[in-house]
């Protein structure tokens, strides 16, 4: 199954885009500041409508697809998610469980107890989302994605309010879904993040495809120089890179 989007345009954020993305794999959509990065993933979660052309799912345009089966079949991590009610992580977990009406409460039970687990935090289970951390929020929010258990994990910048132990568990859990063959879609601002841990980068500058391909090959020096602007060189081995900058 893929995920492929044509667009033209939406709204002139984003220039002609044609690409498969497949499941089983851990895509990084990377760019400098406005680059469109957000409104790509938006725009393959389906939330936002390209003004030429279609976003597809399995070959299906995504805007023919019940609404119920969008929501179980794509899970969307937003930049800046807001939660309306000041809820208990576990309803707020419990939450991604909704797009599954039908199914066996024992069955929910177990994703959303696991989800809790993978996020570390059965020590906040109980406690209201306005009293956590942001770090923890974040958390929680990935967690409800988590508890849906969607083919299609989008996530906007899901490590940039986590430390390092739970940034490094959440990329692990990222890579453990693609094993499990779904497909993770993932905007990060941490280019050694996307080198050490990405199947393929996706680089976006000023709404235009500037590379896309294996994370050496789209995250090259080149790359790096001509869309962010830095002089950089990677230094150490491949699948423990870091970015030294100037
Ligand atoms: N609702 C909107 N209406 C009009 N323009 C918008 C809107 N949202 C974003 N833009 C513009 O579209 C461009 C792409 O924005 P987008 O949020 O996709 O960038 P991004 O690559 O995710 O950036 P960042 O790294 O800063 O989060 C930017 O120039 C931005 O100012």
């Amino acid at each position: 199954m893929t995920l492929a989007t044509l667009s033209l345009g939406v709204k002139s954020r984003l220039a002609d885009l044609t690409m498969t993305l497949d499941l089983g794999e851990v895509t990084a959509i990377c760019g400098p500041n406005g680059a469109g990065k957000s409104t790509l993933l938006a725009s393959l979660a389906g939330l936002l409508a390209p003004d030429a052309g279609h976003v597809a799912l399995g070959g299906q345009p995504m805007a023919g697809l019940r609404p119920d089966v969008r929501a179980r079949t794509i899970g969307y991590l937003p930049q800046m998610p807001e939660v309306a009610w000041d809820l208990s992580v576990e309803v707020l977990v419990s939450l991604g469980r909704l797009p599954w009406h039908g199914v066996p409460g024992s069955e929910a039970q177990a994703a959303i107890d696991d989800a809790i687990a993978a996020m570390d935090l059965e020590a906040f289970r109980h406690r209201r989302v306005s009293q956590l951390s942001g770090g923890e929020r974040a958390r929680s929010l990935m967690a409800r994605v988590l508890a849906t258990g969607p083919s299609w994990l989008l996530a906007d910048e899901p490590l940039a309010s986590l430390d390092l132990a739970h940034a490094a568990s959440l990329v692990a859990c990222f890579r453990k879904q693609a094993q499990l063959g779904r497909g993770v879609v993932l905007v990060l601002h941490d280019l050694a993040m996307a080198m050490n841990h990405a199947d393929r980068v996706i680089v976006l500058d000023r709404g235009r495809l500037a590379a896309d391909g294996a994370p050496e090959l789209a995250l090259g020096a080149d790359v790096v120089a001509r869309v962010w602007g830095c002089p950089a060189r990677w230094v150490g081995e491949p699948g423990a890179r870091a970015l030294s900058v100037g």
